[in-house]
C-alpha cells in the first residue's frame, strides 16, 4: 500500500520552535503553512524561516509539505521560488478553483526545477479545494498534473464561500466531501479531509473522524498534536476486523485451490471485492504497526 496519510499536521510557518519539534508527535505528514496562519506583515519572514528549516532540520522521514500562498497573491511566486529550492516532498496549493491553477503551479515548479538542476517532477503537488467553484471542478483538478499526489477539502473557506457555517454533523459539507473523494478515487490519488478547529472538543473531533473514515477519506488535515492519536486510533483496524479479514483470505485461498472464485463464510458471500477489502485491512494493520 502507498504512504499513510491519516494525519497532516499544520504548523504555522512563522513559528521556528513548532517547526523544529513538529515531527516528534508522530503525524504521518507535516504541513508547514505560509498561507492563512501567517499574517501579511510576516509573510517574508515566514518564507525565510521555512526555507532555512527545510535546508537544515532533520524531520526523521516524516513527509513534509509546505502550504504556499496562491499565485494570484503578491506572495505566491516568491513562495514557489524559495520553497522548491528547499525541496519539500510536496507543495500544498490552497484555494484551487480550476485545473488551470494546477497547471500554472506545475509549470512554475518545472521552470524552477530546471533552473536549479532538479529532475522534473521531483516536487509533488497537493491541491486544496475550498470553494463551490473548486468543488464543481474537482474531477478536472484531480487530473490536471502528474505531480498531484492528492486533493483535500478546506472547509473553513468552503463554508464561507457557500455563505453558511460549519455544524458538528457536517451536512453542509457532505456534497463537497463527496465530490473531492470521488475525484480523488477516480484519479487514483489521496483524499484528505479538512481541519476541525475546536481543539479542545475531542468528542466532536472523534465524531467527525469516524464520519470521514466511513465516507472513504485517507485521513485528515489537523491543527494540534493532541488530534493525532485520536485519528490514528479510529483508523486502526480492530482485532475483530483483522481476524475476520484473515478468515476471508484463508477461505478464498482454499476455494481457489479447489478451482472456485466464490464461496460462503459464516453465511456471507466472499468474492473479489470482499477479498480486496480484507487485503486492505491486513495491509493497513501491517503498516500501522511499523
Ligand atoms: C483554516 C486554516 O487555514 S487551518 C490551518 C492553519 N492553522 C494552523 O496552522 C494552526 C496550527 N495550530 C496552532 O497554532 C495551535 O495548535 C493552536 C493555536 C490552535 C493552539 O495552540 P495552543 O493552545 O498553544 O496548543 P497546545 O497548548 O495544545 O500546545 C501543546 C504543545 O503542542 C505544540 N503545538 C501546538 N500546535 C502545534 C502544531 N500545529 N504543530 C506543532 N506543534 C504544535 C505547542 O507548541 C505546545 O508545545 P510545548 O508543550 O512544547 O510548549
Ligand atoms: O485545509 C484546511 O482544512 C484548512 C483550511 O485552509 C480551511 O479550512 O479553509
Ligand atoms: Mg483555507
Amino acid at each position: 500500500m502507498g504512504r499513510l496519510r491519516r494525519t497532516m499536521l499544520y504548523v504555522p510557518g512563522n513559528n521556528p520552535g513548532m517547526i523544529r519539534d513538529a515531527h516528534i508527535y508522530g503525524a504521518d505528514s507535516i504541513m508547514i503553512d505560509l498561507e492563512d496562519s501567517v499574517s501579511l506583515n510576516e509573510k517574508d519572514a515566514a518564507r525565510l524561516i521555512v526555507y532555512h528549516a527545510l535546508k537544515t532540520l532533520d524531520f526523521g522521514g516524516t513527509e513534509i509539505l509546505v502550504r504556499v500562498n496562491p499565485l494570484n497573491t503578491p506572495y505566491g511566486r516568491d513562495d514557489f521560488e524559495a520553497i522548491v529550492r528547499a525541496k519539500p516532498d510536496a507543495i500544498r496549493l490552497p484555494k484551487t478553483e480550476t485545473p488551470a491553477d494546477v497547471v500554472e503551479a506545475d509549470e512554475l515548479i518545472s521552470e524552477i526545477e530546471t533552473k536549479i538542476g532538479l529532475p522534473r517532477g521531483t516536487i509533488k503537488l497537493f491541491a486544496a479545494i475550498e470553494s463551490a467553484k473548486g468543488a464543481l471542478n474537482a474531477e478536472r483538478i484531480a487530473t490536471a498534473s502528474s505531480r498531484l499526489i492528492g486533493i483535500a477539502i478546506g472547509a473553513e473557506d468552503f463554508v464561507t464561500d457557500l455563505k453558511t457555517t460549519r455544524s458538528l454533523e457536517g451536512i453542509e459539507l457532505l456534497t463537497a466531501r463527496s465530490f473531492v473523494l470521488f475525484a480523488a478515487r477516480a484519479a487514483g490519488i489521496a483524499a484528505v479531509d479538512t481541519v476541525f478547529s475546536n481543539v479542545k472538543d475531542d468528542e466532536g473531533f472523534a465524531g467527525e473522524v469516524k464520519l470521514i473514515k466511513q465516507l472513504g477519506f485517507d485521513g485528515k488535515s489537523i491543527i494540534n498534536p493532541r488530534q493525532i492519536e485520536i485519528v490514528h486510533r479510529i483508523y486502526a483496524p480492530t482485532e475483530d476486523e483483522i481476524e475476520k479479514a484473515q478468515h476471508v483470505i484463508e477461505a478464498i485461498e482454499e476455494a481457489e485451490a479447489n478451482g472456485s472464485g466464490v464461496i460462503s463464510l459464516n453465511g456471507k458471500m466472499i468474492d473479489k471485492p470482499v477479498v480486496e477489502r480484507a487485503r486492505r485491512v491486513l495491509d493497513l494493520a501491517a503498516a500501522v504497526k511499523i
